[in-house]
């Protein structure tokens, strides 16, 4: 069978641990064939981020069109996008229906707390792109901004937020990675149900990338599974495991990446 050609747009980590490169480690773990353009290149290691070149809009622009006037791509993930200006061209390329499935991680602040998106684009990023995107990934800081609430962390909190979320996109998977608890659980809003996702918390301090990592893997994955449930879970899987080995790798003195292993699934 035939690999899906998995696309990221998104921005760099030279550390290796996040951005494209944790994408398109995913996406070669679990089976896709990997394609990737940039929207900033970032100064970061595992101990933070020292600045970052956004990319002229419209040079994402042209490799977005470069690419897809050449290549198939079957599932698209979008991530750190930076600006307005970035989220329209991406959002003019999606309403072209680039790729039969459209996964969005809406990268707003890194783990070490440097701004990825400039504060005035939340709404650029909620009103233009979460409508056009099949699913949207975010963490309870990302969930507060889009819906301009305070953070929440509990459980009821996390599922009014969902509700909210929903009429905004037309799938939600708000991640609890930022809650405390035994489980890191996840809430899932897609074709008019809910699912409650959830894994052991692994205790570990290398957990650079874990969301990057895990829309990746949704969007390597969607193509290969029946629908959006059992693609979304098989992702938390793999992430989980990735978790549980990340203190194997022994790479930089901050928050070190999570290990992209080869599942072969
Ligand atoms: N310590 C942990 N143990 C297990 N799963 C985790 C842990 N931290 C985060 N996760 C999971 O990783 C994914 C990303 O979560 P989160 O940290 O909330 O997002 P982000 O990386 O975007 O801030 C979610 O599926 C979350 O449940
Ligand atoms: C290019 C890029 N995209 C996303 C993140 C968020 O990842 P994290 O929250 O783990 O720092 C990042 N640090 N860099």
């Amino acid at each position: 069978m035939k690999p899906p050609v998995a696309l990221t747009i998104a921005g760099t980590d030279p550390s290796g641990g996040a951005g494209t490169s944790a994408d398109l480690k995913t996406f070669g773990a679990l089976g896709a064939f990997g394609t990737s353009v940039i929207t900033a290149v970032v100064a970061q290691n595992t101990q933070g981020v020292a600045g970052f070149e956004q990319l002229a809009p419209d040079f994402v622009r042209l490799q977005l069109e470069n690419l897809l006037a050449d290549v198939r791509v079957d599932a698209l993930k979008i991530g750190m996008l930076g600006d307005a200006a970035t989220i329209r061209v991406v959002a003019e390329v999606l309403r072209g229906r680039p790729a039969r499935y459209v996964v969005l991680d809406p990268v707003m602040v890194a783990k070490s707390g440097h701004r990825l998106l400039a504060p005035e684009a939340v709404a650029a990023l909620r009103d233009e792109l979460l409508p056009l995107v099949d699913l949207v990934t975010p963490n309870l800081p990302e969930a507060a901004d889009l819906l301009g609430q305070k953070e929440v962390d509990d459980e009821a909190g996390m599922a009014a937020q969902l509700a909210s979320l929903a009429h905004l996109a037309p799938g939600v998977l708000l991640k609890g990675g930022h809650a405390d608890g035994e489980e890191s659980v996840d809430l899932l809003a897609i074709d008019g149900a809910t699912h409650r996702l959830t894994a052991p918390r692994v205790t570990t301090k290398n957990t650079h990338g874990t969301g990057c990592t895990l829309s990746a893997a949704i969007a390597a994955l969607r193509p290969q599974r029946a629908d959006w449930v059992a693609a979304v879970t098989d992702a938390k899987a793999y992430l989980s495991e990735a978790l549980r080995r990340a203190d194997e790798l022994e790479i930089g003195h901050g928050h070190g990446p999570v290990h992209h292993y080869h599942a072969w699934w």
